[in-house]
């Protein structure tokens, strides 16, 4: 496996609580690999550590080939790796896109280009009828969408999805598993933190397994879904 993403020895520390204790693992360019583990246990902390939002307190990541640890967020996605939010806060008071334009600036300073750019995401999202709709009358599955178009408008080589299913109906979530799994054949790898164990079974082909700050067991998802820790850790049984 080539790894676009590496962390090895990855710690946080707020304070006395440690957060992430030396947390390991690669992602390859071509996956969609998953973060899952009980709340609490570390996901988002190190969703925030790749993506820059807080520096790790001591450990290594590196993306294709640099190291990012402790770079700024708009560093980082320059590099081509950017995140989702859980909690999804578009533009209020700019059209669907406006919002994905402002992402595409990143990548294309002139006017024009960004919105050509802007509006080839939001035809690849299926969102054409909303381009012109405010971002105040989306519902969650269209803020769900918009988040990640936002994502995509700054050309990512790897994306990391933070819940980006909660709250969906079960039709809402096939649609975005669809836009999830066409991912990886147009370049770009994908990393979810996800609660729902069918949804982290019919995606990825690789997980992690964060309990208390530190890495379980990682490695082929079915293996790790089967694995009696993770059973007795996660799912609160241990198997028979
Ligand atoms: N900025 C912070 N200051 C202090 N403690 C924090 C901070 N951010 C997270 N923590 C603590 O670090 C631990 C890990 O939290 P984190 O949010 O990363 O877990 P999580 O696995 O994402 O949980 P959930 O599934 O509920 O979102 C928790 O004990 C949390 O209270």
């Amino acid at each position: 496996m080539t790894a676009l993403l590496t962390l090895e020895g990855v710690s946080k520390s707020f304070g006395g609580l440690n957060a992430l204790r030396d947390v390991g693992f690669s992602v390859a360019a071509n996956e969609i690999f998953a973060i899952i583990g009980p709340n609490g246990a570390g996901k988002t902390t190190l969703f925030n550590c790749i993506a820059g939002a807080i520096p790790p307190s001591s450990g290594t990541i590196r993306f294709a080939g640099q190291r990012i640890d402790g770079r700024r967020p708009h560093e980082i996605c320059s590099l081509g790796l950017v995140r989702t939010f859980q909690i999804v806060k578009p533009f209020r008071g700019m059209t669907v896109l406006e919002n994905v334009k402002v992402a595409a600036f990143s990548r294309h300073p002139a006017a024009r280009a960004a919105e050509i750019a802007a509006r080839r995401v939001i035809e690849r999202l299926d969102m054409v009828e909303l381009a012109e709709v405010d971002a105040d009358e989306l519902n969650v599955a269209q803020l769900r969408r918009l988040e990640i178009a936002r994502a995509l408008a700054t050309e990512p080589k790897m994306l990391l999805l933070d819940e980006a299913l909660a709250g969906l109906t079960a039709t809402e979530t096939t649609v975005m598993c669809d836009i999830i799994r066409r991912l990886p054949e147009q370049g770009i790898a994908v990393i979810v933190v996800e609660h729902s164990i069918p949804v982290v079974s019919s995606l990825c082909s690789r997980a992690v397994v964060i309990t208390f700050g530190e890495v379980l067991v990682e490695g082929p998802t079915r293996q790790v879904i089967a694995d009696p820790r993770v059973q007795e850790a996660y799912l609160g049984k241990a198997e028979a």
